[in-house]
């Protein structure tokens, strides 16, 4: 057989009409730029005006007899045509699960244990006791405490019908919503609960979930990188996040990792700032004595370096540990920490609000298949 050229296939498609108006199908535009000939194999595209268009297949049929007549019986055609739409409709808006929140911000920290969640847990305190609707998702599945720091563990979950879809009522504590993966699975077993299955049952504890009309909500990121962390900026617009810092080199060193996973082209979460935690000992019975145990000013540092805020320095207080245990949140307090975090607490509403004021509203991660 001759070689094929795409001037050959392009004589062949001439002949080709589209019974709609009678003109030829290459004078109409109708043949895609796309024409790969291999060997006997050839493939390209044809455009219509839109799916429901009743000629589609009666035109691929056409164009596919007319290439083995005009140029061989041998050539490969049959099933390589495909049909393109110029107009499949206006393009689906990307959904929004959380319509009624208008800021989503991530607290997440490079390294475990530096208090991410405890930070979290007393920053939606904070800003509850500002006079904002608050709302906190436990998104930690390596180690959920918040449920334990609201001292909720043991609240049963409702489901509530609303328009035939039964949607997961969050606790309220303090004046903050809250949810947890932690709410969702067994006590002692979170071993059971990584990759996909987490990201599921993530999904849809915010999708599900009824927040309704939230000034903020926050997440408490996993530590480090997860699945957990893609499935968060695929799913939600994230307007920002806090990172929670020790100021020991080695959390610091993962805090700018983590940083820079935000901050990659592909996922532009904008850093509203740092948090500085456990960033000096202050003995309760001695509160104007400071000790630097992990070292001093190195989350400071870094923010300096990256050029991003420094959103407040978390000191150590015996009373933050037993806070935690106890289920009621040191932010609540009128003490050195609970001022710590209500300073926090007024330093992220500046950030957000400078963020909003700067930039652009943050797009969802595109999921290519
Ligand atoms: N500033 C602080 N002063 C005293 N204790 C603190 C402080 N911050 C956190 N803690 C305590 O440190 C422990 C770890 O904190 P937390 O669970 O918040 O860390 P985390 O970073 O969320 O950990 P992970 O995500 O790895 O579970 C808790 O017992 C908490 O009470």
């Amino acid at each position: 057989m001759e070689p094929i050229y795409p001037k050959l296939i392009l004589d062949a498609l001439a002949t080709v009409r589209y019974p709609g108006n009678g003109k030829n199908i290459v004078e109409l535009g109708m043949v895609e730029d796309d024409i790969r000939i291999d060997g006997n194999t050839v493939s390209f595209s044809l455009i219509f005006d839109k799916p429901t268009d009743p000629f589609v297949k009666s035109v691929v049929k056409a164009a596919e007899t007319a290439i083995t007549t005009f140029i061989s019986p041998e050539v490969d055609i049959k099933g390589r045509i495909a049909a393109k739409f110029r107009n499949s409709g206006p393009a689906p808006k990307p959904e929004n699960p959380l319509p009624g929140v208008k800021n989503i911000i991530g607290v997440s920290s490079g390294k475990g244990g530096v208090g991410k969640s405890t930070v979290a847990s007393n920053l939606a305190v904070a800003l509850a006791r500002l006079g904002y609707k608050v709302g906190l998702l436990d998104a930690d599945i390596f180690g959920p405490s918040v449920p334990k720091m609201f001292g909720v563990e043991d609240e049963p979950l409702y489901m509530e019908k609303v328009g035939g879809q039964d949607y997961i009522v969050p606790i309220e504590r303090y004046g903050v919503k809250l949810l947890s993966i932690g709410l969702l699975m067994e006590r002692d077993a979170p071993a059971l609960w990584r990759g996909a299955m987490a990201s599921r049952a993530l999904n849809q504890l915010i999708t599900q979930g009824m927040w309704g009309d939230l000034d903020y909500f926050l997440i408490d990121m996993p530590p480090g990188t997860s699945d957990i962390h893609l499935t968060l900026v695929q799913t939600l617009a994230i307007t920002g996040v806090i990172i929670i810092s020790t100021p020991q080199e080695v959390a610091l060193a993962d805090a700018r990792k983590g940083i820079g996973m935000f901050t990659d082209d592909k996922v532009n979460v904008p850093v509203l700032g740092i948090v500085e935690n456990m960033a000096w000992f202050t003995p309760a019975a001695h509160p104007d004595e400071r000790y630097y145990i992990f070292g001093r000013d190195g989350a400071v540092e870094l923010a300096r370096r990256l050029k991003v805020k420094l959103l407040a320095q978390i000191p150590i207080v015996g009373s933050i540990c037993e806070g935690g245990d106890s289920g009621e949140p040191i932010a609540l307090r009128e003490s050195i920490t609970g001022e710590a975090f209500m300073t926090l607490g007024r330093a992220v509403v500046e950030a957000v609000d400078e963020r909003n004021d700067s930039l652009p509203a943050t797009s969802k991660v595109e999921t290519h298949s």
